[in-house]
């Protein structure tokens, strides 16, 4: 299902995300703390200006009413001064008396009493109560002030009483002022205010009682009036006390008007900063949503901003951005799809498809070819190849089938794909590159370019590319990537093929090794269910001697010849691999047993002709083992261990011929794997011993020497010849430690009777080839001797000539060195090896033994008599000493006398004895074993 698409953020959204915004949210908050903290500053520094403009206004207008009231109270004094002054020239004598008079209902309202006293001091008149009847404490004298105001204690309270002086009618007037009268400005604000009038520092005065409870915070204003311009007096101080809510109420409307003109502000400021933020986070919305769509590796849509400002310019280069990530992001994709078929190890032509594929996709090419130069040899051999048009595809058929073509190319071509190996990456248009393109179909392209696909600095490939018109950069880009992949594709089949060889191929030889005759064997049964096939089993004989003594990098030469010789002989279908060592497997297809034996035959020919190696011939010889399929097996592991069965008893019958597989091999072969483990325990348990075959002096019969054979009690099988085991130790690394035991048992046995008086001059001992391959002989006859005290002329070695097959020079150091310290060397078998007169001469040797084949068929075959003839006169005229063995009869030891042979060996006179029956030989003291003649 398609994801829903997100649309670009509306008007809506972008209203709904202003507040949904952290951003947003921050800003509206900066905002609004940006304009309301000044406003709400300004409204309350205006608002504390006012309410203290206000205030000092107030105190002012306090002041001013308390000065009017002042003020009045004067104008009230002032009257009551000139009420008394117009008095007495109205007042009738006796006025005073009568109380009802009008003029006196004029002083009674202004005064609470008025006293007129003459200058005698003598009341005159009096109206009303003087509240007090003290007097001045001095009464006024002429020139003094007229009138004088002084204070007179009233109930408590000081009140007002003004002193008057007149000149005519002489006298003063004392009148008390009525509170009412003097007070009565001040009634008219006695409900709002509280007046007090006093002296400095003295009490209030009678009148002004206070009514209501003093308000902590009233409002107080204060005005002095001056008296003592009128009535000589002390000034008043006057004081008006308010209510403190006057004040406040008077601010109030101001604050109204500062939380409306303060919401306003910030309503405007709220609109403007949300528009402003909205401006701001919608293009920044579309930003992160596109940023967002990126990383997600989404597709990227453009990012609408229409703005012209910044956000407008961040929008174009985004989008700019995001186009190039996205082309990278799928470049990658593409190559990424590439490495993955690479590393997972996809046929070559898949992964070069979608290369070319990717290359016609990325860089707008219409055509994309492969050229490649192949070896015509081994996997990374290129010698001898040949330029070949691996692949290409067309811009056409980018989906289909463009082409696939593998195509060899005319050795014509071969200078032109070296020419392209030359090429800088991105010649300009060339003649070089134009020239393939008539190796293809029809493909429109009028450019084209050569990238050659190198790794490690050789030229794995030529990229191909056509264009219509020259490729921009970042194309060029991608197509340089591509031919990158291309090099490391190649580069990896290249190692894989390598990789695969090598795994399945023998270094030495370049022959399949097991793993390739494995493969290959399987392979030719899977296809030969109807047909015979046969495996021959190849050992070169005596090869171990020749590596060994050697060396290996010898050894080595040898096989290779063995193999190239191998290879001559064989027919071109046939599998040649070597197993191992120096064993061959060789595979042959569709035969029958006589091409097979025909083929084993001419290979053991084939490889008996000595070989040249270091300036040497070495004769070697193979046996050869064949079995067939289906008769012998069907599978490999059975016709491969039947075809070795086969070398092996090759091997047994003497080397240097083939035998086909016969199931009793089977039985013999597991019989020799058992008794060769039990001949390794044997070696190790004291199971071997010796007999002693005495040696007669052919003049005299007497027993001058003994041979000394091995023997093996076997704990089942008995007492076993040599015959039993001492090929199988040979072939395995037993026969050396065999050999050192047979030496050393031979020195004790020669001590043990030497200590018994039994005189023995000699005993002869048997030494493998192998013996001497090891270069430990010297140091084992030195021990042998040394540590059982026999004296080295009393110690003979018999040697045969196959010795010589391997390094014969060494061997015959390690016999010069054990003669020079007097041990004879006796040449066994004399006469029947392949060893030339020269090669004899230089033998280091003092006797020699004629083989027992020749002596057998003497007084039978006068060849035999002849050839004896020959070989005594031989070994005679090279001045060694001769010994017959296998004399069974008395006619042999005449004929051998006859023929001047030193000593006589055989059954005639003794077989080989155990140690306490040779002991018990009456020639043991000296007389002759049999009587001759
Ligand atoms: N038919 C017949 N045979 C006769 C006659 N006279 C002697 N023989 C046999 O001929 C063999 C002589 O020993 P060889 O040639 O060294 O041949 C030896 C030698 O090559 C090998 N061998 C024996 N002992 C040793 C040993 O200690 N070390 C090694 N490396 N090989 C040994 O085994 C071979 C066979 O040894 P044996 O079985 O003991 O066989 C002995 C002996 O019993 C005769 O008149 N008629």
């Amino acid at each position: 299902m398609a994801a829903p698409r997100e649309t670009p953020p509306g008007p809506a959204a972008g209203r709904a995300s202003v507040l949904r915004s952290r951003v947003g949210r921050r800003i509206l908050v900066m905002f609004l703390l940006a304009a309301g903290l000044p406003v709400a500053l300004a409204a309350f520094i205006g608002y504390q200006t006012l309410v203290s403009f206000l205030g000092e206004q107030a105190q002012r207008s306090l002041t001013r009413t308390t000065r009017d009231g002042g003020m009045q109270v004067l104008g009230r004094l002032l009257e009551a001064k000139s009420l008394l002054e117009t008095w007495p020239p109205l007042v009738p004598a006796g006025a005073g008396a009568d109380p009802a008079h009008p003029m006196l209902a004029g002083l009674s309202r202004v005064f609470r009493g008025a006293r007129w006293v003459d200058d005698q001091g003598q009341v005159r008149w009096q109206v009303g109560e003087i509240a007090s009847t003290a007097v001045p404490l001095s009464p006024p004298r002429p020139g003094d002030a007229a009138a004088r105001l002084l204070l007179v204690p009233v109930a408590g309270a000081p009140a007002p009483r003004v002193m008057l002086r007149l000149a005519q009618p002489q006298g003063y007037w004392l009148a008390d002022v009525h509170p009412a009268h003097l007070w009565g400005p001040l009634a008219e604000t006695a409900a709002q205010a509280h007046w007090e009038v006093r002296e400095p520092g003295g009490p209030v005065l009678d009148g002004l009682r206070r009514v209501a409870q003093p308000h902590p915070h009233e409002a107080v204003g204060r005005w002095t009036l001056f008296l003592g311009g009128e009535f000589g007096a002390t000034d008043w101080e006057f004081e008006q006390h308010l209510p403190p809510v006057e004040l406040e109420f008077a601010g109030l409307p101001l604050l109204r008007w500062a939380v409306q003109l303060g919401a306003v502000v910030l309503l405007i400021v709220v609109l403007l900063s949300l528009t402003q933020i909205r401006r701001t986070l919608v293009p920044l919305e579309a930003l992160l949503d596109g940023t967002r769509r990126l990383a997600r590796r989404e597709r990227a849509e453009p990012v609408q901003v229409r703005s012209s400002d910044e956000f407008g310019e961040l929008a174009r280069s985004f989008n700019e951005m995001a186009g190039r990530i996205d082309a990278q992001f799928q470049s990658l994709e593409a190559l990424g799809l590439i490495d993955r078929a690479i590393v997972s190890g996809h046929p070559l032509p898949e992964v070069l498809d979608q290369l070319l594929r990717q290359a016609l996709l990325r860089t707008g090419a219409v055509a994309a070819v492969v050229v490649r130069l192949t070896g015509a040899g081994g996997p990374s051999s290129r010698s001898a190849g040949r330029p070949v048009l691996l692949q290409w595809r067309l811009r056409q058929a980018v989906d289909g089938d463009g082409g696939r073509a593998e195509s060899v190319l005319g050795e014509t071509e071969r200078p032109r794909f070296e020419a392209l190996e030359a090429t800088m990456d991105w010649p300009p248009a060339g003649s070089v590159a134009m020239a393939w393109q008539t190796l293809l179909p029809d493909t429109g392209a009028t450019h084209w370019w050569a990238c050659p696909a190198r790794w490690q600095a050789s030229c794995q490939a030529v990229l191909l590319l056509g264009f219509m018109k020259p490729p921009g950069r970042r194309r060029r880009h991608e197509a340089c990537d591509l031919r990158d992949r291309l090099a490391v594709a190649l580069a990896a089949h290249e190692r894989e093929q390598v990789l695969h060889w090598r795994a399945v191929h023998d270094d030495l030889t370049g022959l399949a090794n097991r793993h390739g005759l494995n493969e290959q064997l399987d392979r030719c049964l899977e296809a030969s269910t109807a047909s015979a096939l046969a495996v021959l089993f190849i050992d070169l004989d005596h090869f171990k001697d020749v590596n060994d003594s050697l060396g290996h990098e010898m050894g080595d030469r040898l096989l290779q010849q063995a193999a190239e010789r191998l290879q001559a002989v064989v027919p071109r279908e046939a599998v040649v691999a070597r197993a191992g060592g120096d064993e061959f497997v060789i595979v042959l297809p569709q035969v029958d047993e006589g091409r097979a034996a025909a083929l084993a035959r001419q290979l053991c020919e084939r490889l008996a002709v000595p070989f040249v190696c270091g300036g040497h011939e070495h004769v070697l010889g193979a046996s050869i083992g064949v079995a067939l399929a289906p008769q012998h097996g069907v599978d490999r592991a059975t016709l491969l261990r039947h075809a070795d069965m086969a070398m092996y008893q090759a091997k047994q019958g003497g080397r240097g011929r083939h035998a086909l597989f016969a199931a009793t091999m089977d039985e013999a072969l597991s019989e020799r794997s058992r008794l060769l483990a039990d001949l390794r325990r044997a070696v190790v348990s004291d199971e071997l011993v010796l007999h002693y075959q005495p040696r007669v002096d052919a003049r005299d019969g007497c027993m001058r020497s003994a041979e000394a054979l091995v023997r093996w009690q076997h704990p089942e099988l008995g007492l076993l010849s040599p015959a039993r085991f001492i090929a199988l130790a040979e072939e395995s690394d037993l026969i050396e430690a065999i050999g050192i035991w047979v030496m050393r048992e031979a020195c004790a046995q020669m001590a043990r009777w030497q200590r018994q008086g039994l005189v023995l001059e000699r005993v002869s001992v048997n030494v493998s080839p192998r013996q001497l391959v090891s270069g430990r002989l010297v140091g084992e006859v030195d021990r042998a001797l040394a540590d059982h005290g026999v004296a080295p002329d009393r110690l003979e070695l018999e040697v045969t000539e196959s010795l010589l097959v391997g390094d014969a020079k060494q061997a015959c150091e390690q016999l010069e060195a054990v003669r020079r310290r007097g041990v004879l060397i006796a040449l066994d078998d004399f006469g029947t090896g392949y060893s030339s007169l020269s090669t004899l001469r230089q033998l280091p040797v003092d006797v020699m033994k004629v083989d027992r084949a020749f002596v057998k068929d003497l007084g039978q075959d006068d060849s035999a008599l002849a050839v004896t003839r020959t070989i005594l006169t031989l070994a005679r005229s090279l001045g060694k000493h001769t010994v017959a063995e296998g004399m069974e009869t008395a006619e042999q030891a005449d004929l051998l006398r006859e023929l001047g042979c030193d000593e006589m060996q055989g059954f005639f006179f003794s077989r080989p004895l155990t140690p306490a029956q040779f002991e018990a030989l009456p020639q043991f003291a000296g007389a002759a074993l049999a009587s001759i003649g």
